[in-house]
């Protein structure tokens, strides 16, 4: 099936309210849908049947799924546009702003009184449309980060959610896995060389520290690389991969999402005193901002789990925008202010035709 065919029976299915997705895998012009038979709702607790699953931050063993079983399943080759990836000014709000240097204060304070390392905070914000389209909001999103996890996934439970995502929160395949640490953030300036202080340097080791330890009982082989730099679209990160072998009967899937989400890199370490301050305190849901989602195949021996990142949430002629960021003792508030901002531009640029 053509591309812009594919749009057209997914735009059908959203008309009806039945559930879809519609991916790419990073780096891949090969587009992926599934679009569910019906409108029930499916949740999943072992991944082990072949679908898509969508799960929220506070995850607790169930996610919402899409069975391939209960799915027809669509491929085709993205027919790319240029699009115009110029920043979206966004207009200044002084009340949202101190509110989100509340929140960072207390934040430092708790770190500061060595409750924790490391715990990431984040807001949302809501811009209005002015006449939403899913054919374009497709369009855009698929041409415009051709690196990153794409996707667009529909289901009466939750309204439309999309993103491009930079961040992997597992790759399996049979026993060997794929994970990174994404830590450690910078606006992209087309500068070489990039250069990396001590402040990201350290949040990224203790990322990478954190997540190799929570594998330990999983696997048998752990190998970490050095640290790279990563674009995602107008931001930098800085990123570590670390690849294994899972222990045999010891890991599957499931065993290996549970073990590593939520990462440091969006919740934080420890883990539940981050988790546990992130709830308490940031004063909204995030939902499935910062949850996992991905496809499953072969009953579990291969997915490509991602960590849903600079994402939205579309409702009502309303786009709700996630962002966030590592805070750690080094951190200043203006500077982490100005990184959510950046890391708006990603989905701000995807909406540019809808403002
Ligand atoms: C939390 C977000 O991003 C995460 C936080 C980062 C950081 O603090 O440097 C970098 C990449 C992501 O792991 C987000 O994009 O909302």
């Amino acid at each position: 099936m053509d591309f812009n065919l594919l749009i057209e029976k997914i735009s059908q299915h959203y008309i009806k309210k039945i559930p879809f997705v519609i991916f790419s895998l990073p780096e891949s012009e090969s587009v992926n849908a599934l679009l569910q038979k019906d409108n029930h709702t499916h949740r999943i607790t072992a991944f082990t049947d072949n679908g898509f699953v969508f799960a929220p931050f506070e995850y607790s063993e169930t996610a919402l799924y899409i069975p391939q079983s209960d799915a027809e399943s669509y491929q085709c080759q993205l027919i790319k546009e240029e699009i115009d990836l110029s920043p979206v000014v966004i207009l200044k709000d002084i009340k949202e702003k101190n509110k989100y240097i509340k929140l960072f204060e207390k934040t430092l304070d708790t770190i500061k009184k060595r409750k924790a390392n490391k715990i990431v905070i984040s807001r949302h914000k809501d811009f209005s449309l002015n006449n939403f389209s899913l054919e374009i909001l497709i369009k855009q999103l698929f041409s415009a980060y051709p690196k990153a996890f794409r996707y667009v996934w529909y289901h009466p439970e939750t309204g439309i959610w999309c993103g491009a995502t930079p961040e992997t929160l597992v790759q399996v395949e049979n026993d060997s896995f794929k994970t990174m640490a994404l830590a450690g953030t910078q606006p992209f300036t087309n500068k070489e060389p990039v250069l990396w202080g001590p402040k990201e340097l350290d949040e990224q080791q203790l990322v990478t520290d954190a997540i190799t330890t929570s594998l330990q009982k999983v696997t048998s082989v752990l190998k970490v690389s050095n640290p790279h730099t990563h674009r995602a679209g107008s931001v930098l990160h800085l990123r570590t991969d670390i690849t294994g072998i899972l222990k045999n009967g010891k890991a599957t899937l499931t065993t290996v999402a549970a073990a590593l989400h939520p990462t440091p890199a969006i919740c934080g370490s420890p883990k539940k005193i981050a988790k546990d301050f992130i709830v308490d305190n940031e004063g909204y849901p995030r939902e499935f901002y910062t949850g996992f989602l991905g496809p499953i195949m072969e009953n579990g021996a291969a997915a490509s789990l991602m960590v849903n990142l600079r994402c939205m949430k579309i409702f009502d002629n309303t786009a709700r925008l996630f962002v966030g960021g590592g805070i750690t003792l080094a951190s200043q508030p203006q500077e982490e202010w100005q990184e959510t901002q950046n890391k708006m531009q990603t989905m701000l640029q995807v909406l540019k035709p809808m403002l």
